[in-house]
């Protein structure tokens, strides 16, 4: 199991390419961000190497974040721009060596009615559909996540069903479900259940974490991240696990729940680190 600092999260304390570093000496060998497009993927990939850490995940490119946009995939208006952002994901997805890229679905509009919703339905199946024609390395994955909508009211990717059920029904091998156990705890509950089926159905492409509701570290959670550990180890999981959370305070302070959740094992030692 790859236990993977989200450098979009963690470390902001620091400027994002000195977050690589910092979570090499924290002990991690593997990080995932969600947009790493404001600088070259040469620099990041160089900046990886140095630090002896892998990426394992970026998100393609979603529209204007700071304008509210959450994903392209699904708008009915913005079909163009979504199938441009794709080359560009995949460039940087290529150069730092990663196999899997997260597409978001995005939101639909506070006045949509149900058949502007259907509308935004049958866009992200069928760009969903076009994306998994698309040239890309062998192995490689495009990623779903269902998002709780407390946080991103009206997107419109929310419950693991509807990913697993998309992913059947377009019948590609191309597409994987990203879990968001932080997301999945809102919206659903029943983790171990869930997580227990994703496991075993072939569709789970990567895994995230955080504390439950307030999105700090796993070990301050409502959710019991011990048990979902143990099913992991039990199950023999192979893929990533993102620490996608907010630090409480600071980052290196609060890794203190590796140690609690008896995960040490996933970081280098202090002797294995440069
Ligand atoms: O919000 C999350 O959860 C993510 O994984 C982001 O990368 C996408 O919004
Ligand atoms: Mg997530």
């Amino acid at each position: 199991m790859k236990l993977a600092a989200n450098i979009s999260m963690m470390f902001t304390e620091l400027a994002f390419p000195d977050r690589i570093a910092a979570a090499a000496s924290a002990g991690f060998r593997w990080i995932e961000c969600m947009f790493p497009y404001e600088f070259e993927a040469e620099e990041l990939l160089d900046l990886a190497r140095r630090h002896n850490v892998q990426f394992v995940l970026i998100n393609a490119p979603a529209g204007d974040w700071a304008a509210g946009d959450r994903g392209l995939a699904s708008d009915p208006d913005r079909v163009e721009e979504f199938k441009k952002s794709i080359p560009l994901a995949l460039h940087y997805a290529k150069t730092l060596g990663i196999n899997q890229a997260h597409v978001l679905a995005g939101c639909y509009p506070k006045s949509a009615d149900a058949g502007d919703l259907q509308h935004y339905w049958s866009t992200y199946r069928s760009n969903l559909e076009w994306l998994v024609e698309q040239e890309a390395p062998t192995g490689f994955h495009w990623l779903i996540e269902p998002i709780n909508t407390r946080d991103v009211p009206g997107y419109l990717l929310n419950y693991q069903a509807q990913a697993h059920d998309l992913i059947t029904a377009i019948g590609s091998d191309r597409l994987r479900v990203q879990m968001d156990l932080y997301h999945c705890q809102i919206m659903e509950g029943d983790i171990l259940t869930r997580l227990r089926a994703a496991l075993a159905s072939g569709r789970l492409g990567h895994i995230q974490i955080a504390g439950v509701p307030e999105r700090h570290e796993p070990n301050d959670s409502e959710l019991n991240y011990r048990k979902v550990f143990d099913l992991l180890e039990t199950m023999a999981y192979q893929g990533a696990v993102g620490c996608e959370y907010r630090p409480r305070g600071d980052t290196l302070e609060g890794l203190g729940w590796v140690q609690q959740l008896g995960l040490t094992a996933l970081l280098r030692t202090q002797g294995d680190r440069r």
